[in-house]
This record gives C-alpha cells, structure tokens and sequence, in this order.
C-alpha cells in the first residue's frame, strides 16, 4: 500500500507554512513532504512533526535563486561550488528531520536549465549529481531526480523518464533513483501505467496532480482511482505525493483518499 504524504507547499495555503502541519495531521496525515525546509530552522520543522506523530517523506536540495527563475543548478557549470554547498546545507536538514525515521530517507534534485554546450553540461551534471549522491549516501540517504514538464518549466534540462533513467545510468549510483511525477509525465508523454509497470524498481518517490489544471485527482484526464489501484497491486509500498494545487478548501479536496484508502 502507498503511503500517502500531503505536500505542505501545495496543500493547505490556507496557513502559514508552519501550521499546516497541524493542519495536515488533522485531516490525517502522517507524512509530509515540502519542497523547501531551508526558511526555517530545522529544529522547529522537527518539533512540528513530532507534535503531529509525522515522519518527513520528501525535501529538496537548494535550487539556487528560485524567484529569479532557477530550477535547480546541477546543470550549470560554474556553480559547482554553490551546489555542492547547496549539499552540505541539505545535509544539515537531514540529520534532524530524518533522525530515527527507518523508511526511505530521499532527498530530491532539480537539475535545472541547461544553458551551455550539450557535452559540458553533460559532465557537469552527472559529476555534481555523483558528488551529491556519494555525500548523500555516506548519510543513508537516497537521492532522487524529478523530471518536469515544457510547459510549466521552459528550458528545463530533464522532461522524460527514458531521458532521466539514461542520465542516472551514467551517474552510476545505487542510491540515486527517479521521482516520478504523474502530473509532469501525463503532459510530457503519458502511458502512466505502463511506465510505472516498466520502472517500478528505479521510481523511489511518486509525485500526484489531475491534468489539465494541476488540481487534486478527480478534475482531469487521469485516471486515479486505476492507477493508484495499480500502484498497491505491483506492490508500490513508497510514498506518493499529494502535490497538486487545491481547487476549494484543502480539507475538501480529500474526499478521493479517503475513497481510496487511509491517510
Ligand atoms: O513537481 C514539482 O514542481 C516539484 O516536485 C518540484 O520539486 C519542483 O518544481
Ligand atoms: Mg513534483
């Protein structure tokens, strides 16, 4: 059974940042993921967790200047430096929000957008994601990397699964491993279910949202309640990530899950 994990970025903007955990816990839920933890101080987003009997799921490495447009750097040469410190800080985060969990421990990269020549940037990222995986790993953590979709993220280095299982195959590392976002691969190339069927054992992290509109499951084209079904039947016991952008209150964008299964 997947374990669902409300992503505090997307769900319950109804709150400051700090109390959706509480707002998460009382609609049921015991995973949380968030993009970025680095505005706070680790030990309060600990705290948070621990008064709602939470785990953290998910977090993100820095991704260099968000409101200016960045997506992540790992693409980008000339910012190794800042990646690689970008690593230490997610390091950081992890020692705190990861102590004592006995799940997956992930951390997701953003590689970015690609600017220079193919070949160096090639270099570029596969050297900066084998750096981190190696830090990462000595810390029992797993990296994991999202591809986006063209539409949302012009110039994005990574849009499809084969495009980010080939550049995983030449970083090399066990424990670098695909995010695969439901959302992003429906408007990139679709065949969901086949895809998951294909690479299950390489997908360490799922990502949730109904296409068009990026709202909760239910409003669009997919068809969740097969594929989430799917999921528990290949025997799917990670996380999936309710990221989608609630259409109504949090609290009654719900009524799916709980068809499905509990928080
Ligand atoms: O899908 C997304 O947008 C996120 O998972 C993310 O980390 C970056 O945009
Ligand atoms: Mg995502």
């Amino acid at each position: 059974m997947p374990k669902y994990a409300a992503n505090l970025t997307m769900l319950f903007q109804e709150h400051d940042f700090l109390d959706r955990f509480d707002a998460a816990g009382n609609a049921g839920f015991k995973f949380i993921e968030y993009m970025f933890p680095y505005p706070y101080d680790a030990a309060e987003l600990r705290a948070r967790l621990d008064e709602n009997g939470q785990t953290q799921a998910l977090f993100n490495l820095p991704a260099g200047d968000w409101p200016g447009g960045d997506r992540g750097i790992a693409v980008q040469p000339g910012r190794q430096d800042e990646f690689r410190a970008g690593v230490d800080r997610a390091l950081s985060y992890a020692d705190v929000l990861y102590k004592g969990v006995q799940g997956p421990k992930l951390v997701n990269v953003l590689v970015g957008k690609a600017e220079g020549d193919e070949a160096t940037t090639r270099k570029t990222v596969v050297g900066n994601l084998q750096y981190a995986a190696d830090k990462l790993g000595d810390a029992g953590l797993t990296l994991i990397v999202e591809p986006l979709n063209p539409y949302d993220v012009p110039g994005f280095y990574l849009y499809g699964t084969q495009n980010t299982l080939d550049l995983l195959d030449e970083v090399g590392r066990d424990n670098v491993k695909l995010q695969y976002d439901f959302y992003h691969m429906q408007r990139v190339e679709g065949r969901l279910t086949e895809t998951v069927r294909a690479h299950l054992d390489r997908i360490a992290h799922i990502q949730l949202a109904d296409v068009p509109g990026r709202h909760q499951p239910g409003t669009g084209e997919i068809n969740y309640p097969f594929l989430l079904a799917e999921l528990d039947r290949l025997g799917y016991e990670g996380y999936v990530g309710l990221e989608y952008i609630p259409e109504g209150r949090t609290e009654d964008t719900l009524g799916w899950l709980k068809e499905l299964a509990k928080v």
